[in-house]
C-alpha cells in the first residue's frame, strides 16, 4: 500500500482560536531529539532507500502531525464535556489511559465535566445511557493499581445515531474511545454519523490491544505487560517438561491473527525451541514437518517447548475436516471464534511420538485471560500516560476521527481511517522473525509453504 502525504492528513473541526493553558510552557519548544514542535511532522518512514523512493520535496514526504500540546485550541476548556469509553477485550493499562485523561483534563484544561460511559458502546445505547460514571481526579487516583477497566467493556455492534443521541443528550464534546481494531472502527463510525450531523464533537482513538494487530503505531500499549506474564507460563512448561519422560511442553497464548505475543513472550523466555504463529503456516505431517521435528527435539534433547499462537494453523483443522473445532462462528462484534489448534496439536503430537515409541508426558498450559488482566507494568504505565495526554491535547485542539500513537518513538496523530487500512502481523521477512529462528533454531518453515499465503511485508 503506498501512502502519500494527503493520506495521513487529519480533519480539523475548525481554527484554533483559544489560549491553551499550556502555551506558556510552549513558548521557547522546537524540535529536538526528544520533541517534535508543533509545525513540524514525523516522517513515515525511516530509511534512506525508502526516502529515495519519493520523487518529492521533503515537505511532501509522507508524515504524520505531531502529537502534543498546541499554544492555541479549538474548544473553550470550562465549557467541555469530555466522555470516555473502553471497549474489546481487556488490556493491561486501560485505567491508567482513564486515569491519565482524567487528570490532564480536569487538573491543567479544567474542562466542566468528565463522563465515563459504562460498558463499552454498549453505554451510549439508549437504554444504558445514563448509567455513567462522573470522573474526577479523586476518583480516578488509584485506580491504576488494578487490571481491567473501572469503565468496564464489551463487545457488540451498536446503533450508530442512537449512540450520537447519547453523545448530544449528555452534551458531550470529545470522546475518547479506548479500543482495538473494532474500536477504532467504531469510532470512525460514530465520527461519520456525527459529521453527517454537522455536529461538533471531537472523536479521538486511543489504540488499545494485547495482540499489537493495530498499524501505525510501534507497539500497542499493555502487549508488554501482557507477554511479560505470557513469558512465566513458558518458563513453567519448560521446567515441568525438562523434568517429564518425553516431555511435550505446551503453551497457548492469545493472539488471534498476529503472532506477536507468541514471539516476544519465546524470546523473553528464551526456552521454546518451537514458536508456531498465525503468519506462518506450517504442515504437521511429513519429513519437513512439524511433528518429525518434535519427534526429532524429544530424541536429542529428551523433551521439547513450544509456544503456539491461537490463531496458529487454522488451515489444518479446516483440512483434517474438524468442523466440530473449527472456528466458523464469529463473536458479538464479527470477530472469528476461531478453532482449537491446541487439541489438535496436543493428539497428534502424542499419537506421533507414541507410535515410535516415545510415548509423551504432555504439559499443557493456557493462560487464557490471565496475561490480559495483569496491572500495567512500569514501561506500560508511562506509555499509557503519555497516550491519554497526547489524546487530550488532541480533542483541545479540535483533532477529530484521529488517533494517537506512537510511531518511531514519536507521538503522532494517525486518521482512523488508516488504523482499520490493515492489521499489523509478524513479518515472515522481518528482524522480529529472523530473531525467533536464531533463537529457537527452528527451521523457517515446516513443510513447504502455501504460494500466496506469505503476509506482504509493510510499515510494520
Ligand atoms: N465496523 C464496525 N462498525 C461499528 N462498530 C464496530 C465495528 N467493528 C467493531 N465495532 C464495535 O467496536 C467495539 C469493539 O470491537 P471489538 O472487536 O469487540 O474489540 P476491539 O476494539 O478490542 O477490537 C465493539 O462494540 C464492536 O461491536
Ligand atoms: O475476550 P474474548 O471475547 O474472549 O476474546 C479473546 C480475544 O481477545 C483478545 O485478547 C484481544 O482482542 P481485542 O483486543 O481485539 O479485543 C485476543 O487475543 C483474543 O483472541
Ligand atoms: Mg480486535
Amino acid at each position: 500500500m503506498t501512502l502519500y502525504l494527503d493520506d495521513l492528513r487529519v480533519r480539523h473541526l475548525g481554527e484554533c482560536r483559544y489560549d491553551s493553558p499550556l502555551s506558556e510552557m510552549l513558548t521557547t519548544k522546537q524540535t529536538s531529539p526528544h520533541y517534535v514542535a508543533e509545525g513540524d511532522r514525523v516522517l513515515l518512514e525511516d530509511t534512506v532507500s525508502m526516502l529515495a523512493g519519493h520523487d518529492v520535496p521533503p515537505e511532501q514526504v509522507p508524515s504524520f502531525e505531531a502529537a502534543g500540546p498546541r499554544k492555541k485550541i479549538y474548544f473553550d476548556p470550562s465549557s467541555v464535556t469530555a466522555g470516555i469509553l473502553t471497549c474489546g477485550g481487556l488490556c493491561p493499562g486501560l485505567n491508567n489511559v482513564i486515569r491519565g485523561l482524567v487528570q490532564e483534563l480536569a487538573v491543567h484544561y479544567k474542562v466542566k465535566r468528565i463522563l465515563g460511559f459504562r460498558n463499552g458502546l454498549r453505554g451510549l445505547t439508549s437504554e444504558h445511557r445514563d448509567d455513567t460514571v462522573e470522573l474526577t481526579p479523586e476518583h480516578v487516583r488509584d485506580i491504576h493499581n488494578a487490571g481491567g477497566t473501572i469503565l468496564g467493556s464489551s463487545r457488540g455492534n451498536q446503533d450508530p445515531d442512537e449512540m450520537v443521541d447519547s453523545l448530544v443528550e449528555h452534551g458531550v464534546d470529545v470522546l475518547f474511545v479506548i479500543g482495538g481494531d473494532g474500536g477504532m472502527r467504531a469510532a470512525t463510525c460514530l465520527s461519520n454519523a456525527i459529521e453527517a450531523r454537522g455536529l461538533d464533537i471531537a472523536v479521538i482513538g486511543v489504540p488499545k490491544t494485547i495482540d499489537n494487530d493495530l498499524p501505525f503505531t510501534d507497539q500497542s500499549f499493555g502487549f508488554q505487560s501482557a507477554f511479560a506474564s505470557a513469558m512465566d507460563f513458558i518458563s513453567s512448561v519448560s521446567v515441568e517438561a525438562a523434568a517429564s519422560p518425553n516431555g511435550v511442553g505446551l503453551v497457548k497464548l492469545m493472539g488471534r491473527h498476529s503472532g506477536f505475543i507468541a514471539a516476544y513472550a519465546a524470546l523473553a523466555a528464551n526456552g521454546a525451541d518451537i514458536v508456531l504463529i498465525p503468519e506462518i503456516p506450517f504442515a504437521l505431517d511429513g519429513p519437513e514437518g512439524l511433528l518429525a521435528y518434535v519427534e526429532q527435539h524429544v530424541r536429542k534433547k529428551g523433551y521439547v517447548v513450544i509456544v503456539l499462537a491461537e490463531g496458529a494453523g487454522q488451515d489444518l483443522l479446516e483440512d483434517a475436516d474438524l468442523s466440530h473445532r473449527n472456528g466458523k462462528a464469529t463473536d458479538a462484534s464479527g470477530n472469528v471464534k476461531l478453532g482449537k489448534i491446541d487439541d489438535l496439536l496436543k493428539e497428534r503430537i502424542t499419537d506421533h511420538l507414541t507410535a515410535v515409541g516415545l510415548a509423551p508426558t504432555m504439559r499443557y498450559i493456557d493462560p487464557s485471560y490471565a496475561i490480559r488482566s495483569v496491572v500495567a507494568n512500569a514501561y506500560d504505565s508511562v506509555y499509557c500516560l503519555r497516550l491519554a495526554h497526547a489524546a487530550a491535547h488532541a480533542a483541545m485542539a479540535g483533532r477529530t476521527e484521529v488517533a494517537v500513537a506512537r510511531w518511531r518513538r514519536r507521538f503522532v496523530h494517525v486518521p482512523l481511517s488508516l488504523m482499520t487500512s490493515r492489521r499489523n502481523q509478524v513479518d515472515p521477512d522481518g528482524d522480529l522473525w529472523m530473531s525467533v529462528l536464531e533463537t529457537t533454531c527452528q527451521p523457517a518453515e515446516f513443510g513447504v509453504q502455501r504460494e500466496g499465503e506469505k503476509v506482504p511485508s509493510g510499515f510494520c
